[in-house]
């Protein structure tokens, strides 16, 4: 296994696990263990729950995680991001504009706080850190089943294209191979949903994406 570089410089961990209600919480804990501290954050991503409901899993995951020092990010929800005391928030083209998130955060949130954007193509990028995102979730990079309606795959190539500009989080069909693959094009670190939860054994699973990474 590879030598796992900590995500401590950025603050933005070099892999991101995608927590779901559905997923099994009693694993997030040893999850947030692997690895140096900050190399393994978490995102809170629930479509279709309530806000009391996405508060409640943010606060147990934070819960879960927070002895082994680990990032907690929300998606889509600075609101809740902030009432949970996460560490950032994640948006896309459908959420809250980074430049307004950046600038409640600034106000409210602790220094560090983490704003992170979804980014397909190097000018997004670009537009990112202009409105001061700390960092592009980047895809999607291969084909994924977790998330319908995504265009076609960027492929590594478009990370490489897109990379020097913020941290690449690379998001999309993300296994061990790719991983390694995006992070030799450039990517900072890779965010994943089924090559972690829909492995047998996801603790084994995530180890291999941290040595790859
Ligand atoms: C790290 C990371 N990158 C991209 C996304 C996608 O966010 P978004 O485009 O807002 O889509 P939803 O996840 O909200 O469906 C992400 N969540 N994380
Ligand atoms: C939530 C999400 N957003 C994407 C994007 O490209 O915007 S891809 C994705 C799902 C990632 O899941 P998996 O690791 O199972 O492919
Ligand atoms: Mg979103």
């Amino acid at each position: 296994m590879s030598a796992v570089r900590s995500g401590a410089a950025t603050g933005v961990p070099r892999l991101t696990i995608i927590v779901a209600p559905s997923d099994p919480l009693e694993l997030v804990g040893d999850l947030a263990a692997l690895g140096p501290t900050g190399a393994v954050g978490f995102q809170v991503r629930a479509k279709e729950a309530t806000t009391a409901e996405l508060l409640a899993l943010t606060t147990a995951v934070l819960a879960a995680t927070r002895g082994a020092g680990a990032p907690v990010l929300v998606n889509d929800r600075l609101d809740v991001a902030l009432a949970a005391g996460a560490d950032g928030v994640h948006l896309g083209a459908d959420d809250l504009p980074v430049a307004r998130a950046r600038a409640i955060a600034d106000r409210a949130a602790p220094p560090g706080f983490l704003v992170g954007a979804t980014c397909r193509d190097r000018d997004a990028v670009v537009a990112a850190r202009a409105a001061g995102a700390d960092y592009a979730g980047f895809g999607p990079v291969a084909v994924t089943t977790s998330k319908p309606g995504l265009p076609d795959p960027l492929g590594v190539d478009a990370v490489g294209r897109a990379a020097g500009v913020l941290p690449l989080v690379a998001i999309g069909g993300i296994g061990p191979d790719l991983a390694r693959g995006a992070v030799a094009a450039g990517a900072h670190g890779v965010a994943v949903i089924g090559s972690v939860w829909r492995q047998p054994d996801p603790l084994d699973a995530a180890e291999a994406l941290l040595g790859a990474v």
